[in-house]
């Protein structure tokens, strides 16, 4: 393995390091995982079958997504008051939340971020892409530092300011949403431009959107890290394939890295628990690599 990826330093700033993850990037994208099977892969994310707390959540997500929040919500971002803490600490603080949106784990945040992680180490995936999953879910932070409520923090992510896709999980549920009856927002490309790409779009606000903000200027993982982050709850996008008329080939590219991450994510969460007191020392010696000992939130 190449040196500036074993060692995961520098990343973004070597122009060597970023042709090493190049090089890489076809090998650990298409190589099989190896995931402890404890349950079959149809049995998650089956939404038919969720309960009334994922039903109602979204229920409530779908109606107010709307673009005018949208755009408060990035306005109220750039003006926050920035709470200082490691990422570690951000872990812990994290650990009160139960997710609503989520039929498939009841096991607490630190727990899912650790099995996430743990995934990825296993199958010997480099230490960037072990450390995006250990932080990947770190935007429910907002849910503690000053969110609506869990609507605007976790769930599937989807693009507003045009139709909504009905490759969205419940797209019933958005008949309650104002901008249907918008003029532009209703139209399959609303305030889009055709093949204009994700960076030009933008995608409901919640965690992912939140934390790739906060950690695009403070960390050194690679462009595919921070895309998993960013775009990991965008299942309509990655999954579904949809939006492929506002979407273009940079983002064919790193959809690739989107879809590699994806089985870490969610499978992962019926693994054998994970001990954070045993872990925490590996842990923290890869946030070292990658993060400040202090981060902005
Ligand atoms: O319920 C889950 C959970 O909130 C995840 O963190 C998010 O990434 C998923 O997209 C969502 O389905
Ligand atoms: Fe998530
Ligand atoms: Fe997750």
């Amino acid at each position: 393995m190449p040196s500036a990826i074993r060692d995961g330093r520098d990343l973004d700033t070597t122009s060597d390091a970023i042709d090493d993850v190049n090089a890489l990037r076809g090998k650990l994208w298409n190589e099989e995982s190896e995931f402890d099977e404890g349950k079959d892969k149809a049995q998650f994310r089956d939404y038919d079958a969720a309960c009334d707390r994922v039903k109602n959540f979204y229920k409530e997500q779908h109606e107010k997504q709307t673009m005018a929040f949208n755009i408060k919500a990035r306005v109220d971002f750039k003006n926050r008051e920035r709470v200082r803490m490691s990422v570690w600490e951000a872990m812990e603080l994290l650990n009160t939340l139960v997710d609503e949106s989520d039929p498939d784990t009841s096991v607490s945040q630190i727990e899912h971020l650790l099995q996430t992680a743990e995934a990825i180490r296993r199958d010997g995936k480099p230490e960037w892409m072990q450390v995006t999953g250990l932080v990947h879910d770190l935007g429910k932070l907002l849910f503690i530092l000053g969110s609506e409520g869990q609507w605007d923090v976790v769930g599937d992510t989807f693009v507003v300011g045009c139709k909504f896709s009905d490759k969205i999980i419940y797209p019933d549920t958005f008949a309650n949403n104002p901008d249907i009856h918008d003029p532009i927002y209703s139209t399959e490309y609303g305030i889009y431009q055709p093949n204009c790409g994700l960076d030009n779009v933008m995608l409901s606000w919640g965690h992912d959107e939140y934390l790739y903000n906060v950690l695009k200027d403070q960390c050194s993982l690679p462009e595919e890290g921070l895309a998993m982050i960013r775009y990991h709850s965008f299942y309509p996008w990655h999954r579904e394939n949809a939006y492929s008329h506002i979407t273009n080939d940079k983002d064919t590219k790193i959809l690739e890295a989107v879809r590699a991450f994806n089985p870490y994510d969610l499978y992962s969460k019926s693994d054998e628990p994970c001990n954070p007191a045993t872990l925490r020392p590996y842990y923290e010696s890869l946030i070292a690599k990658f993060f400040p000992s202090v981060i902005e939130w």
